[in-house]
């Protein structure tokens, strides 16, 4: 038996940043731990309390997830023991569910002996999800651009961006939480030419003022009409913020993932307070218990430490 101990560091990650559904991610400096091992009986430990609620036995997303990538290696399931906690909630639209995906298919992928390549692993892991975004930020840190194969099963396409400098975020976590799938199913069958045409030019701009640093263009580039819209009804308070952030300076803001959490990007201190101050009165007019995060871009996705026990 592989007597060593994985352990993995993910960082959270928002995803869409407005238009760019299910095609855009970005890593934030806010990192859930999983420290996995090969054992004669598998024990599952939760600890702290932003995963509190997370099951304990063999239904756990980690254990369910080692497994499968234990079974694309050809390897009988495993007896593990693992061990997992967040600084991130769950379900808020911080992207936990893709780094618990990510963390738990590096973490076994090492245990098996390293039989598959990052890349691999990001196809698995955005198979697992159906959408590439948070995942990509997950596995490879920073801005993630990227979209489902045209062909199921081969790589996933992205490239990666460098987060522009000073580029940082206030997000403001709704206290409730909001499944994705609730969120998602939400949204419309299809939608109009306007508005996919609306939403390709706002992402087209957007992924190229993220490439370019022009900090200037968040605010006009971050319009969506594909999912805010239609998520606002979850989300009290979304409207407001959406259509003031930039008039108490945001430079740019969005719907984190598929939510609760509102996402403000700002680059300088005065903008961080006045905004601080814009989101309290927005959120105590709606009467939602939240709290504010700021968080700064990760650059270098999931990291791995193997211990010899
Ligand atoms: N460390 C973990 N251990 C076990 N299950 C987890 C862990 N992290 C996340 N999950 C599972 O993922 C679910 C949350 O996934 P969901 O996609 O609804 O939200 P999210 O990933 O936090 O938000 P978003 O995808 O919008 O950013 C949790 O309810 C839980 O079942
Ligand atoms: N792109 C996804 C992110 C949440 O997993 C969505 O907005 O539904």
């Amino acid at each position: 038996m592989n007597g060593s101990l994985v352990k993995v560091t993910i960082p959270a990650s928002t995803a869409n940043l407005g238009p760019g559904f299910d095609a855009l991610g970005l890593a934030f400096q806010l990192y859930s731990v999983v420290e996995m091992k090969l054992s004669e009986k598998t024990t599952i430990e939760i600890v702290g309390k932003e995963l509190q609620g997370a099951p304990t036995d063999k239904s756990n997303l980690l254990y369910q997830v080692a497994c499968t990538l234990f079974e694309k290696a050809g390897l009988p399931a495993p007896e593990l023991s693992i061990r997992a906690s967040s600084d991130a909630p769950l379900t808020r639209g911080l992207g936990s569910s893709a780094s618990a995906i990510v963390g738990a298919l590096v973490a076994a992928n090492h245990l098996a002996g390293e039989p598959f390549t990052r890349e691999e692993l990001f196809q698995f892991a955005t198979e697992m999800e159906g959408h590439p975004d948070n995942a990509g930020a997950s596995m490879f840190g920073g801005i993630i651009v990227a979209t489902m194969p045209e062909k199921a099963g081969s790589p996933i396409p992205y490239i990666r961006i460098a987060p522009p400098a000073g580029l940082q975020a206030l997000v403001v976590i709704p206290e409730f939480p909001l499944s994705t799938e609730k969120a998602r199913n939400v949204l419309p069958q299809v939608y109009s030419k306007q508005d996919v045409v609306y939403n390709v030019g706002h992402s087209s701009l957007l992924t190229a003022a993220l490439a370019q640093g022009r900090l200037d263009l968040l605010g006009q580039a971050m319009g969506d009409r594909l999912h805010q819209p239609y998520r606002a009804e979850l989300v009290p308070g979304l409207k407001d913020i959406l259509d003031g952030a930039t008039a108490h300076g945001a430079l740019g803001a969005a719907l984190s993932g598929a939510g609760p959490t509102i996402l403000c990007f700002f680059s300088t201190d005065e903008q961080r307070e006045k905004l601080q101050g814009f989101v309290d009165n927005v959120m105590n007019s709606h009467g939602i218990s939240y709290r504010v995060m700021i968080l700064q871009p990760d650059e270098h996705g999931v990291q791995v430490e193997i211990h010899q026990t």
